[in-house]
């Protein structure tokens, strides 16, 4: 702002500055927390589907492949119920470490709700997720949870896997998809990984 003096000359400027990295790193905690599920730290739904659109998108203008997998536990109210519901929550954060060692820093995983989680990987075709799933589902299998009375909880999961259709693109296209494949997974018998058409 231009401060002039009594001839109406401008002699002076004034600014007003304010340091705003506080607020900054504020906005950036909200933004985690709203994006992050609180009891396994990998991303929400919210989160997930922001990631993913994004991805998506790169995935089209490049012309790169993509696909997306739907993971469910299998029989998890049977563990919650047998074991109560902090087991369950145990094993909800075994399944997430799991996931986060199982994948590419590149990946995004995501709980999307109750048991089900998603993991999208940009430049993976359908047959290469199959084989990335099939060896997760396998590690899943077999490395049962520790529980705090020095027993082992193992525990399973049926996977869906859909890739890209850049001619049906949409994420809710994808995730129908991975979603049906999910669903047959369970119904032919669960602990296994099947593929959409
Ligand atoms: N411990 C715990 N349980 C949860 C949470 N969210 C959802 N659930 C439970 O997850 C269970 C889901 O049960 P179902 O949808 O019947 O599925 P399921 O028993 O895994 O059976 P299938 O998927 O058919 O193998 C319910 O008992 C919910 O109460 C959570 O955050 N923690």
């Amino acid at each position: 702002m231009p401060l002039r003096n009594a001839r109406g000359e401008v002699t002076h400027f004034a600014a007003i500055e304010r340091d705003i990295t506080a607020q900054k790193a504020e906005v950036s905690v909200l933004r985690e927390l709203a994006t992050t599920d609180p009891l396994t730290g990998v991303l929400n739904r919210r989160g997930f589907s922001e990631h993913a659109q994004g991805r998506l998108a790169g995935a089209l203008r490049d012309g790169q492949e993509l696909s997306l997998a739907m993971i469910d536990i299998d029989f998890f109210k049977r563990i919650n119920d047998t074991h109560g519901h902090e087991v369950g929550d145990q094993a909800l954060i075994h399944l997430a470490g799991l996931l986060r060692t199982s994948f590419r820093e590149s990946d995004v995983i995501g709980r999307l709700g109750g048991e089900e989680f998603a993991v999208l990987l940009p430049g993976a075709t359908l047959d290469q997720s199959r084989v990335l799933m099939d060896r997760f589902r396998t590690r899943l299998a077999t490395t049962p949870l520790r529980l705090h009375d020095g027993r082992w909880l193992g525990f399973t999961a049926s996977i869906g896997v859909a890739e890209l259709d850049p001619e049906k693109a949409s994420l809710a296209t994808l995730t129908k998809a991975a979603d049906s494949a999910l669903y047959a997974a369970k119904h032919s018998g669960r602990n296994r990984v099947y593929l959409a058409p």
